[in-house]
């Protein structure tokens, strides 16, 4: 397929706020792609290369000059072995190679080509929010039904991949994705519920009552003594927590998938703050000690569980890990699951996990059988950009713009700004940190690519002319921030119009 008619989908999918619109447009792109060209072309609508950040920045791409081509000549696959060459670029002599490489494509691309390309390998174009819409529009691309989709894309964590499957293979091939221990699946969500009645009206009395605890999600694999562990975007973080490898390593199971939470607690046993134990998610073992609550099993010793009901899973966890379970009560009455809340938020938790026994591990999106119960409200904005402050604060970067995510898949909506629950420290963190997402500024404030997810919290929500969304926070202020989220897992437009009716 020639690149320009990518480029022009890629500018029509940016230019409209209808989903059906995206969805057609995607899917009549991928339905014309050759079959080498799918893995690529599905990665760079979503914003991403398949071969990850290539060592590109805007200084090399800016020295590329010269008078863009009239024609389009380029062809996907061109443009791919371009990519695929810069990726394996090191060592002595690839500075030039480089430079060749960019100066070579860049002469034969038009200025919309040129454009794109600038864009995808700076990560302007990056756009976790489209991939629900491209899981979408891959299933209309080959004519299936939705779920096997989403299931492979559960299955193998990786849309390009699961994209390529389905165009070329169909359902059979589709089929082929299997839990593999080693590689990580797209992890279980939860739907928010009004109060504990509420989910529990919901969902009945065949119910798990767990602990919501406020660490960070952990996604373990061991086969034999092979240890690999995920963070919640499937990112793997096994050699900077050492003491979860060992313990899981310890384990009185061959081979285990395991899904749970993970904090570091203070010496009276109370939870250490979230920012801590993400720390130890970077490059810095720190000298907090992590301890792991597992609430769930994926696969124990050769068999798969994700299609077995919850009661099954826990049972499997009960023998997997029966130390390291975080605490739950399994078919509560009302007042022992009202007990079980109360003892999670005395003991400095979030609030608590209503699950039903009997659903399956369906993953990737929030689902209704797992409901998050939490007294105080919060949600996950994109920070969009942020001013400069004034008087106490001057020079820091200060009020954040915040966005909500376009369930559509389109760029954030903006539903205001706050100053508000900032620490000295958290101001000259942003102020450092920022500027590495700006995408351009002026006087006042800095604009930022939309990547950044901070957790905020707030009293409600009023009805907005001034805002485009139509609605507007009121009394927010930041709680921390949420490095393990990308822009495509923040709370939508429509959870925060869903307040507006409370
Ligand atoms: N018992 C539990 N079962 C499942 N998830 C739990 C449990 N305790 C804590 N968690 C955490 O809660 C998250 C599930 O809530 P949700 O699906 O809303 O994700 P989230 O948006 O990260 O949640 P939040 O923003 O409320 O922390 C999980 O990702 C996990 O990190």
């Amino acid at each position: 397929m020639n690149f320009a008619e990518l480029v022009a989908a890629s500018a029509e999918v940016g230019s409209t706020r209808s989903r059906k619109a995206k969805t057609e447009t995607l899917a009549s792109v991928l339905q014309r792609l050759e079959p080498d060209e799918i893995e690529p072309a599905v990665a760079w609508l979503a914003g991403e290369l398949r071969q990850g950040r290539i060592g590109t920045g805007w200084r090399t791409l800016m020295g590329a000059e010269g008078v863009p081509a009239s024609e389009p000549t380029l062809t996907v696959a061109a443009v791919e072995a371009v990519f695929e060459e810069l990726a394996g670029l090191s060592g002595a002599g690839s500075v030039l190679r480089r430079r060749e490489l960019l100066d070579g494509l860049f002469a034969l691309a038009t200025a919309d080509e040129r454009a794109f390309v600038i864009r995808l390998l700076t990560g302007d174009l990056r756009q976790g929010a489209l991939l629900g819409v491209m899981t979408e529009a891959v299933a209309a691309a080959a004519g299936l039904p939705i779920e096997p989709v989403r299931r492979a894309y559960m299955l193998s964590g990786v849309l390009p991949t699961t994209a390529a499957a389905a165009l070329r293979g169909g359902l059979a091939e589709l089929a082929e994705f299997r839990l593999e221990v080693g590689r990580a699946v797209q992890p279980m969500l939860a739907s928010p519920a009004e109060s504990l009645a509420d989910a529990l009206a919901e969902l009945g009395g065949d119910v798990s009552v767990e602990f919501k605890l406020d660490g960070a999600r952990i996604q373990v694999h061991r086969n034999g003594d092979e240890v690999r562990i995920f963070t919640r975007s499937l990112r793997e973080i096994t050699s900077t927590v050492p003491e979860l490898v060992s313990l899981v390593r310890s384990l009185p199971c061959s081979s285990v998938v395991l899904d749970g939470e993970t904090l570091a607690l203070t010496d009276a046993g109370r939870p250490r703050p979230f920012q801590e134990t993400m720390s130890r998610f970077g490059a810095d073992e720190g000298d907090s000690i992590l301890l792991p609550y597992f609430f769930d099993c994926l696969h124990l010793d050769g068999k798969d569980l994700l299609d077995e009901p919850l009661e099954v899973r826990l049972e499997a966890l009960k023998v997997a890990a029966p130390d390291n379970r975080i605490p739950s009560v399994q078919r509560p009455s009302p007042e022992e699951a009202a007990g079980q809340l109360d003892a999670a938020m005395s003991g400095g938790h979030e609030g608590v996990m209503v699950k039903a026994l009997d659903g399956p591990y369906a993953a990737g999106r929030r689902g209704k059988s797992w409901q998050k119960v939490k007294p105080v409200h919060t949600i996950d904005l994109v920070v969009l950009g942020a001013e400069w402050g004034y008087g106490r604060r001057t020079g820091y970067l200060s009020n954040l713009h915040l966005g909500a995510r376009d369930p559509n898949g389109g760029e954030p909506i903006m539903v205001g700004k706050t100053f508000k629950g900032m620490t000295d420290k958290l101001l000259a963190w942003q102020t450092e940190e920022f500027p590495k997402y700006e995408r351009s500024r002026d006087d006042h404030t800095v604009y930022l690519r939309p990547e950044i997810v901070v957790e905020i919290e707030l009293d409600g929500v009023q009805t907005s002319r001034r805002y485009p969304g139509g609605v507007a926070l009121r009394f927010a202020r930041v709680l921390r921030y949420r490095p393990d989220k990308d822009a495509g897992q923040a709370d939508t437009i429509d959870t925060l119009r869903a307040l507006l009716v409370r």
